[in-house]
């Protein structure tokens, strides 16, 4: 790794552990791989019921995972597919600066700025305790989303740029939440993968 790709940030906040470093891959680097996912990957479009109401959701989905258990989020149970020679590589690169093992990732795709993903914390009990969960960002920038669930003050946003990874760990998914909001600005797609290790 180069000089520039091993700049990060770590940020200081209260009950979580949270590290973004933008150049995770060049700019030429996250072209290519954006432009592989969004091909080669299986998208679905899931249905949510929210208070009675069946709704799409506003994003597409994809999960893989080198083994064959199902993962729960938002109402929806997925089955994962294996692990593409891609997404191993990808996570294997991961896995050495995160300094854990992932079995699995979740893909999210965000059509225009009118496909967004909701406040939550990734807290489902098959990620255990205090998980530690990798994010890596393609395409279009968009804001990152995190507020402490009871100090009010702590609310933050972060930019995630094409090529970035941000490491979320410690008491994170326990004591804040997160989210990308819908933007009003005329912007292109973005995949995030997101690493984790379902047990
Ligand atoms: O798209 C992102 O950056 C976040 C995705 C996310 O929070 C999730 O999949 O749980
Ligand atoms: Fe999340």
């Amino acid at each position: 790794m180069d000089l520039f790709s091993s700049d990060k940030t770590e940020f200081h906040l209260p009950q979580a552990e949270l590290i973004y470093i933008p150049h995770f891959y060049n700019p030429l680097e996250a072209n290519k791989l954006f432009k592989k996912l969004k091909e080669t990957c299986v998208w679905q479009q899931d249905t949510i019921t929210i208070f009675g109401k069946t709704h799409l959701q506003p994003r597409l989905t994809a999960l893989y995972a080198n083994n064959e258990k199902s993962y729960s989020c938002s109402n929806i149970t997925m089955l994962p597919k294996k692990f593409t020679p891609d997404l191993q590589e990808m996570k294997v690169a991961i896995e050495k600066v995160a300094h854990t093992d992932f079995t699995s990732v979740l893909l999210n795709r965000y059509r225009s700025g009118s496909d967004s993903n909701g406040w939550h914390a990734d807290n489902e009990k098959e990620l255990g305790k205090k998980p530690i969960i990798a994010s890596l960002s393609f395409g279009a920038p968009r804001y990152f989303h995190f507020k402490h669930r009871t100090l009010k003050n702590e609310k933050h946003k972060l930019l995630l740029e094409s090529g970035s990874l941000l490491i979320m760990a410690g008491q994170m998914q326990e004591y804040w939440l997160h989210q990308i909001p819908k933007t009003k600005k005329e912007i292109g797609e973005r995949i995030n993968l997101t690493f984790r290790k379902i047990i």
